[in-house]
């Protein structure tokens, strides 16, 4: 079947378009996306589709980026298409953390995101051809993926609201050169491999043709033959897992920071078939760390060895700043959790993040944020403060001899053991109160009283915003302080 009989199947197949879509057509200047975008310019009509080329030069290969950049150009002409061209500046990508590889796709989602925004576009079609789909789902085997990894490139995918497509998912290298020579189109070679990803180059160029030559000519669509089955395989496994999170009480909440949190109940997890329960902890940590991250399989089992146990409390790191806590059998995945132990009798808070202290039973949330993102009075269990007044390092810690505070609405400065005798704080309470200091000062005694002198005013900049909050059910935790124990007699709360 001719190469635009097949895109023109695939796209009804996978329904990738819909009548009078706006698509981008992501052009490296390569032979499949320029084929590509020659192909759905000449079935765009039959949808009504309006075409949007998109180019980013990466300003990896000096001059060849600004050839390939040139010569996307000159086809858009040709095309009579739209196109958006993003230059990086050199050195930029190399300079970013993480793989040059990672980094330019990253950069390049954001700008064709960007792109869709600016002109209400729904999709974006990428060159992937069978010949990528082989090399990822080998470059996989060798890491020892599951099956969800082996299921390849999906022909469509969502992904942050926007909708990609591959239309070329089936075709062959060799079947779109061969289209590009028939249309005279003269691509630029291999424009779209950044030469640096070591693996994949080497997949291509010796494992692939080392297998087709030795072991099996059809090793390319015999893999993604195996992709295709896969896909469908791992699609039934994610209904299935999505019915085994709701099994484990699976529950989500906002942190005051406003991350997300997921928490589930641990017996009933372990008690899942492995291959269930390894894709519900890996959604958790996903839903936490953001859809780019899928942690691998000694961080799943780690945590799954851990989210059994019934005993006391315990804390994983795993990576991307994502932290397990399990309490009493309560799984709780959230980012940057710091277990604080106490020196010199004080908690020292984790800046940015949130910071448990087993010991009064409280979770503490600090985020810095500009002046203007915090208005109106703050909540009674929040403390904004002038992060540039702060005389020292936050950190919770319990009432010492000599306490002071210069206590808003009031002149001068005033004892805290006075301060909490004229609030009807109850001796026994007064002793495990918690208190944010800043270095030696009392800043914030909660549901009590704060301090006049770090409180954010006209000049204050930066805000550093503390809430408190009760650690999650369990005989250490319940009920000392936090949202409910921070609050001391109503209506002494400043
Ligand atoms: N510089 C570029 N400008 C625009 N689109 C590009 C560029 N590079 C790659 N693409 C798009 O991405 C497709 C795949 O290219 P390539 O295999 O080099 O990238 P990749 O990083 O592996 O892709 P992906 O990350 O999307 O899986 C190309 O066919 C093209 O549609």
């Amino acid at each position: 079947m001719p190469l635009l009989e097949r895109v023109r199947a695939e796209l009804v197949r996978h329904q990738m378009v819909l009548p009078g879509d706006r698509v981008i057509v992501a052009v490296s200047g390569g032979p499949d996306s320029v084929a590509l975008a020659h192909l759905l310019h000449r079935l765009a009509p039959e949808w009504g589709l309006s075409l949007h080329l998109f180019h980013m030069d990466h300003a990896l290969r000096g001059a060849a980026s600004r050839a390939d950049a040139a010569y996307v150009a000159e086809l858009a002409r040709s095309l009579s298409l739209p196109l958006t061209t993003v230059a990086l500046k050199a050195g930029e990508l190399e300079r970013e953390p993480g793989s040059l590889e990672a980094n330019a796709r990253r950069r390049r989602y954001a700008e064709i995101r960007r792109l869709a925004a600016a002109i209400g576009a729904q999709r974006v079609a990428t060159g992937h051809s069978r010949n990528d789909q082989a090399e990822t789902v080998l470059m996989r085997m060798l890491r020892g993926s599951g099956s969800t990894g082996l299921a390849g490139i999906p022909p469509v995918r969502e992904e942050g609201g926007l909708v990609i497509i591959r239309p070329l998912l089936t075709c062959t290298r060799a079947e779109i050169e061969e289209y590009c020579r028939a249309h005279k189109l003269a691509p630029r070679l291999d424009a779209s491999n950044l030469q640096q990803d070591f693996l994949r180059n080497r997949i291509r160029h010796e494992l692939l043709p080392l297998l087709a030559e030795r072991y099996d000519e059809a090793v390319v669509d015999h893999l993604a033959q195996m992709a295709e089955l896969l896909r469908e395989e791992d699609r039934l496994l994610a209904d299935l897992a999505q019915q085994a999170r709701a099994r484990c009480g699976w529950r989500e909440e906002r942190t005051p920071s406003g991350e997300l949190a997921v928490e589930l109940d641990g017996p009933r997890l372990v008690q899942e078939p492995p291959a269930l329960a390894r894709r519900v902890v890996r959604m958790a940590v996903q839903r936490v760390a953001g859809a780019e991250y899928a942690p691998g399989l000694p961080a799943v089992n780690r945590v799954l060895e851990l989210a059994g146990r019934t005993d006391g409390s315990h804390r994983l790191d795993l990576p991307q700043g994502v932290c397990l806590t399990v309490e009493y059998g309560r799984c709780r995945f959230a980012r940057t959790v710091g277990e604080s132990t106490p020196r010199d009798g004080q908690w020292q808070l984790v800046l940015g993040g949130e910071t448990r202290i087993p010991e009064l039973g409280l979770r503490v949330y600090t985020e810095v944020v500009p002046a203007a993102a915090v208005a109106g009075a703050e909540p009674p269990d929040e403390a904004w403060l002038d992060r540039d007044r702060l005389p020292g390092r936050l950190a919770i810690r319990l009432r010492q001899p000599g306490d002071r505070l210069w206590p808003v609405g009031m002149e001068g400065s005033k004892k805290l053991q006075d301060i909490l005798v004229d609030a009807k704080v109850p001796r026994a309470r007064r002793d495990r109160l918690p208190l944010l200091v800043a270095g030696d000062a009392v800043v914030w005694v909660p549901g009590v009283r704060r301090d006049r002198r770090f409180r954010p005013d006209a000049e204050t900049r930066t805000v550093l915003r503390v809430v408190l909050r009760s650690a999650p059910e369990g005989p250490m935790g319940a009920g000392t302080a936090g949202a409910s124990g921070c609050s001391g007699p109503s209506n002494m709360v400043h």
